[in-house]
């Protein structure tokens, strides 16, 4: 069997911090960095950005809408991306939110979390809307190939409260918790369980307030919000105060708009922030 997610991931941040570089090309990012908005661009954008994240933080976060957005060519210019990640040993997590029925999910778990596929990445980010079962064919191939699975739990985005909230104190979001726990607790959870989920960085004060048991089979909580979105490592300190050796902390824009040159420094700044 391979080394599990969970204990990678957990080795990733106490070699190099809780930090997660977020390579979001967004097109004004991408000309303010002075490169032109195609899939050359964005290749070189990439490539700066992921020589700032190198030794300094956990893992990398490709947004995948970003890239998705050039076609087959702009998927190019990732693969070329996840594959320099690899080489230079830092953990790879694809921003990309898939999720449909159990057959179709089988696809897309081929595709992110395959060996040898073209895209395949340390861990991909998947959408429960479609229930949590559904996400079993990731889950299983996650668990085969030593890579890991994050689950949107509660969104940074506040129109995900109506969605996520329903149900009161048998809520979707605490459903999804629940169920993600039971997975890592049948399937391992130590150091961290290799099943995580999604946990804003903003939304923090609603876990108290819905019950969400976020140590129940230790799944690495994914926070984002922290930086753009508003939130600080106060807030993130405050809310996630008992899973605080969960974390693994996303920021993307707060980083990128410091620009090629100033990059590295940010994020030097913003793992120590969270140290
Ligand atoms: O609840 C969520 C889930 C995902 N995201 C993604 O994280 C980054 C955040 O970018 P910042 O620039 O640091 O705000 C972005 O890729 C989102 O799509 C999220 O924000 N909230």
């Amino acid at each position: 069997m391979p080394e599990s997610f969970g204990s990678r991931l957990a080795g990733a941040i106490a070699a190099h911090g809780r930090l997660c570089v977020g390579i979001d090309p967004h097109p004004a990012l991408v000309a303010g960095w002075g490169l032109p908005d195609d899939a050359e661009g964005l290749r070189r954008f990439s490539s700066v950005a992921l020589q700032a994240a190198v030794g300094n933080a956990a893992a990398i976060k490709p947004q995948v809408a970003l890239y998705e957005r050039h076609g087959s060519a702009g998927l190019a210019a990732l693969e070329e991306l996840l594959a320099d990640a690899r080489e230079a040993g830092i953990l790879t997590l694809s921003d990309a939110k898939r999720g449909d029925i159990g057959s179709t999910m089988a696809g897309y778990a081929e595709a992110w979390l395959g060996e040898g596929s073209p895209l395949s990445s340390d861990a991909v980010t998947v959408s429960p809307y479609l229930g949590v079962g559904a996400l079993a064919p990731a889950l299983e191939l996650a668990a085969k190939n030593g890579c890991g699975v994050f689950v949107l739990g509660i969104t940074s985005n506040p129109e995900g409260q109506r969605v996520q909230h329903a149900g009161g104190a048998d809520s979707a979001a605490k459903r999804v918790v629940e169920d993600v726990a039971a997975w890592n607790l049948e399937h391992g959870s130590t150091p961290l369980g290799s099943v995580g989920l999604v946990v804003g960085a903003t939304v923090g004060e609603d876990i108290a307030a819905l019950g969400l048991d976020l140590a129940a089979g230790a799944p690495p909580l994914l926070t984002p919000g922290y930086g753009a979105q508003g939130a600080t490592s106060a807030d993130l300190r405050r809310d996630f105060a008992p899973v605080w050796d969960q974390l693994l902390v996303p920021a993307s824009r707060s980083l990128l708009e410091a620009g090629p040159e100033g990059m590295r420094d940010a994020v030097l700044r913003a793992s120590e922030d969270l140290a």
